[in-house]
This record gives structure tokens, sequence and C-alpha cells, in this order.
């Protein structure tokens, strides 16, 4: 699904009522009683108390359709208008009037900080305020109405977007900005929906269509793209009934160290569940009877040295080569993995370590083959590319970095994102039990598994953040975020590829 920007969104409003011939006030009432739909189907008739606070713009605009279809429902409901400005929307102005021949009553208006309603923490508070249209931080009365709402710690639902969020820049630490439990948003989400930043502001997310012009959205490029099961399933390649192992490729995973030879394991194994049709290890000499005995599926060439690597000689010619976990950062290994970058051609794949290595001999980046997957978290990121001022800073120094030296860059982190061909990919799969060790080396190995089926790098990067999420998510279902391992992940990458196509 394409994520857009403020400015597009309003641009596909404009198109859909041209080209559907109706009226803004029409498409203002199809989006908002999806969303009273939403709520009825959730809150059954309760006789729960409601509270919507509306805005005067468009996003109020919203807030009083939704209240006069969940009053014409017989939900008990209190609307307030915040009057932040005199100068309110037309179609504000309309369901104002709509809102008043239902109820025969007006709605509260809050004009200063006297006018505040008490809310319950048991209240179910609808904000309304203010959606795509902030432009400028919240100041006085409306700042602290705000804060008002989110100390109630009544159960908050967003419309549109939580108020005080924008959907173009970081909010400063002293903004006031709607913390909800739960947002709906029309049409595509928006990318401060993923951000570290800003995505805890969100809540749990919905999107719902509210059929904006096709044909813009689907011609239109977007400002990243949140890959799901619908556009992950696209990328995945069948295989051919006729077929043998010489089609899948050969995966060579180097890594390891004395008492990190785990890492190296958890890798060659994910390289295998993913696909990879042989899997070779490059590893110090203490690790040989660790994989012989732990994947006898992988065959194990060592290093001279037996506790690290010291010359990466390994006279193949693999598909892929998976480097850096568990490596250690030792002048020699530095020396080793720079001959091995020399010497390699084909795209790698470079984790942990071997990112370290190169943060701190940047000399390294011009050996690193072209379209070379670097999967690196947060801190690791900061070491390769230094500091950024927030997410949105981060995103363009990434964009930056990738382009220049034609990489494809993930950036681990709750939300994976991707980074290749001057595109950027949102994942959506995966769960908090996945911060746990060796994770990142599971999904080296998924990543190069799939290199080594000759998956483009950068579709093999997306696929595989996809299905190692999912393999997490299923994991965590049948076993809790607290006891899953990465180990588990591996295990469940079948029960990941199955789940792709089932619905
Ligand atoms: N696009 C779509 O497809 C559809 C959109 N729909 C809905 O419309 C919403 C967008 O509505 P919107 O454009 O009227 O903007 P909204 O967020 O209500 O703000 C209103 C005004 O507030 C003002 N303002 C800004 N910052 C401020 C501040 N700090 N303090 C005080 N005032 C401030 C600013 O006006 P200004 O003061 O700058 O003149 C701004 O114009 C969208 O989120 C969705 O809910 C759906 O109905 C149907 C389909
Ligand atoms: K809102």
């Amino acid at each position: 699904m394409k994520i857009f920007s403020a400015a597009q969104l309003k641009k596909a409003d404009e198109l859909t009522i041209k080209n559907q011939n109706i009226s803004s006030t029409e498409l203002m009432e199809r989006a908002a009683s999806l969303v009273s739909a939403e709520i009825h189907k959730r809150l059954q008739n309760s006789d729960i108390a409601i509270k919507i606070f509306c805005g005067v713009g468009n996003n109020g605009g919203d807030g009083l359709v939704i209240a006069r279809h969940l009053i014409e429902k017989g939900y008990r409901v209190k609307v307030f208008v915040v009057n932040y400005s005199d100068n309110r929307s037309n179609d504000f102005l309309i369901n104002y009037d709509r809102l008043k021949e239902t109820t025969n009553d007006w709605p509260e208006y809050i004009k200063s900080e006297h006018d505040f309603p008490e809310i319950d923490q048991n209240d179910f508070v609808i904000d309304a305020i203010f959606g795509i249209g902030l432009n400028r931080p919240l100041e006085g009365w409306i700042a602290k109405l705000i804060d008002h709402i989110n100390n109630s710690k009544a159960f908050i639902l967003a419309i549109d977007m939580p108020s005080g969020l924008f959907s173009d820049r970081i909010p400063k630490k002293e903004d006031s900005l709607i913390l909800a439990n739960f947002t709906i948003s029309f049409q595509t989400p928006k990318l401060v929906f993923f951000l570290p930043q800003t995505m805890d502001y969100v809540g749990d997310l919905q999107i719902l269509d509210i059929g904006l012009d096709r044909e813009f959205l689907s011609s239109e490029k977007g400002k990243a793209e949140l890959i799901s099961k619908h556009e992950a399933r696209l990328l995945y390649k069948p295989r051919k009934s006729n077929s043998h192992k010489g089609n899948y490729g050969h995966a060579l995973v180097v890594g390891g160290s004395y008492g990190k030879i785990g890492s190296v394991l958890l890798s060659s194994k994910a390289a295998l569940r993913t696909g990879a049709g042989l899997v070779s290890t490059y590893i110090p000499k203490c690790g040989y009877s660790i994989l012989q005995t732990a994947l006898p599926e992988a065959m194990v060439i060592t290093d001279k040295n037996d506790e690290k690597l010291t010359n990466i000689d390994h006279k193949m010619d693999p598909s892929v080569i998976c480097f850096g976990m568990g490596a250690g950062k030792d002048p020699e290994t530095i020396e080793a993995f720079k001959k091995l970058l020399q010497n390699t051609h084909k795209p790698m794949l470079i984790d942990a370590d071997g990112l370290n290595m190169i943060a701190e001999n940047k000399e390294l980046l011009k050996f690193l083959p072209k379209k070379s997957v670097l999967t690196p978290h947060p801190k690791e990121l900061q070491r390769l590319i230094g500091d950024w001022k927030d997410d949105f800073d981060k995103i363009e120094k990434v964009q930056d970095f990738t382009q220049s030296h034609d990489l494809v860059l993930v950036l681990k982190g709750s939300h994976t994102f991707i980074f290749g061909d001057g595109h950027m990919y949102i994942n959506n799969s995966g769960n908090p039990g996945m911060a746990t060790a060796g994770s990142g080396d599971v999904l080296s190995g998924i990543i190069a598994g799939l290199i080594s089926q000759q998956y483009e790098p950068l579709a093999a990067a997306i696929l595989g953040v996809y299905l190692h999420g999912l393999s997490g998510d299923i994991v965590a279902e049948n076993r809790s975020y607290q006891a899953l391992i990465s180990g588990d992940i591996v295990e469940n990458m079948g029960a990941a590829f199955q789940s792709l196509f089932a619905d």
C-alpha cells in the first residue's frame, strides 16, 4: 500500500470529487459513515458515554458526521466544538446544521480553558480536532485541551490522525499531541505512523478505503510503500517442478569467532530454511564440530585460525556471500574482509561486525559490490552515516548514502525500513518478541537465501524482512512475545511461506 503526503491526499480528494462527480460533502459523508460503521461494529450498542471533540475544519466535519450517525443508532453522544478559529470549513458548517436537525440541540463550544468538560476514564473519546491540515504546533488553551484529554486516561480514537501530529515533520518535545489508543485513517497510512519518534501516538491502526480516485492512487508515486501480505506475495517466485538444487544457488555464510559460532549457525540454517540450494559456512576452526553437528545440511570450511577469521580463502563461486555475524573486529579479520570484498563482484549481504568494520574503515565502502545489502540496526546505522536530527533527516541521509553507493539498506526496527533504487519500503509484519538475541542473524540468512535463489537484492530484502516478521508473528501466537527465541523464527519459516498464501 502506498503512503502519500498530505498534499497528495488533498489532490486525490479533488480528483475524486471531479471524476466521480460528487460533492466534497458527499465524500466526507462517505468517509465518516465508514468510521461510524466501524465504531458501531465494535461498541455493539454499548451504553458507554461517547465524547466527540470536533475542530472547525474538515477533520471536525468528519467528527460531526460520525456524531450524527452514532446518535441515530441510539448511542449516548456529547459533541464539543473546539473553536480554534472563526474560519470554519464549508463542510463543517453543512454538517453542523445537519447535526442540529438530528438532535434539536446545539453542541457545546470550547473557547478557553474554562469550557473544558470533565472526561471520565471510562468515557470513549473521539478526537476529530485536527487531521492532515495541521500546519503549526498547537498553542495556548488548545494545547492544554489536548493534555486534558490525554490526562483523562479515557480510551481515545483518533480520526485520520491524532491531533497535533504533523504528517510531514516531527513534533518538538514540548508540543502537545493526542496519544491515541486507536487511529482510523483514510485511504492510506501516513509516514509518521511508522517512524520511531511518532509511532507511539497512533495506537492500533486501521485504514479505511474511502474510494479515492483509483487512477491517481495507482499512477502517483508514493512517499513510501507499506509491505503487507499482499505486496510480499507479489514478490514470491514459485519453484518449477523440473528443477534441482543447482537452480537455487549456493549461499556462502562467513562469520563467527570464539564464543559466537551460534550467530553463523542461525544465519546458515535460515538460508537453508528459506530455500537456498546449497549453503557453505566459513568459520574459525573452533566452530567446525558445532556446525557439522547442529546443521548437517551445510558444508563447512574453516579458517586456519582457531578463534577468528584471518583469511577468507573459499575457492568457490557462490551465488551470494553473507558476511559479518559474530565475526568480531580483529585487525586480521578486517584485512581478510577487505580482500574478500576486493575479490567479490556479486552483491553481498553485510551484517553486524561487517557493518562496524565498514563504519571504522570507510575506505572499504568503495570495494562493496553494487546492490549489496546492508542490514544495520539504528546504532550500526549511526556509526555508518553519522548522527541525524530526527527521523525525517535520517531518511534523507540514508537515501543519500544508499544512492551514492548503489546499495540496498535494511534499517531494522519495530517497523523495518528498506531502502533501494531511490524508494523506501516499510515492513508491516513482526512483533516486539523479535527483539531478541540472534534475530538479526536469522534475517541475514533469510535474505541471503533469497538472493541465492536469484531474487534481486532489493526484492530479497523486502520479501525477506516480511517473511522474517511473519514467521515471528506465527511463533508469538503460539509461544508469547517473551518466550520467542531466534531459533523459533528459523523453525517457522515453513509456516511463514504457507501463510503467505493463506487468507
Ligand atoms: N483528503 C481527503 O481525502 C479527505 C479528508 N477528509 C478529512 O479532512 C481532513 C483535512 O481537513 P482540513 O484540510 O480542513 O484540515 P484540518 O486538519 O481539519 O485542519 C483545519 C485547519 O486548522 C488550521 N490549523 C492548522 N494548524 C493549526 C494550529 N496549530 N492551530 C490552530 N489552527 C490550525 C488550518 O487553517 P489555517 O489556520 O492555517 O487557515 C487548517 O486548515 C482530513 O484529515 C480528514 O479528516 C475527509 O473528510 C474526506 C476525505
Ligand atoms: K484527529
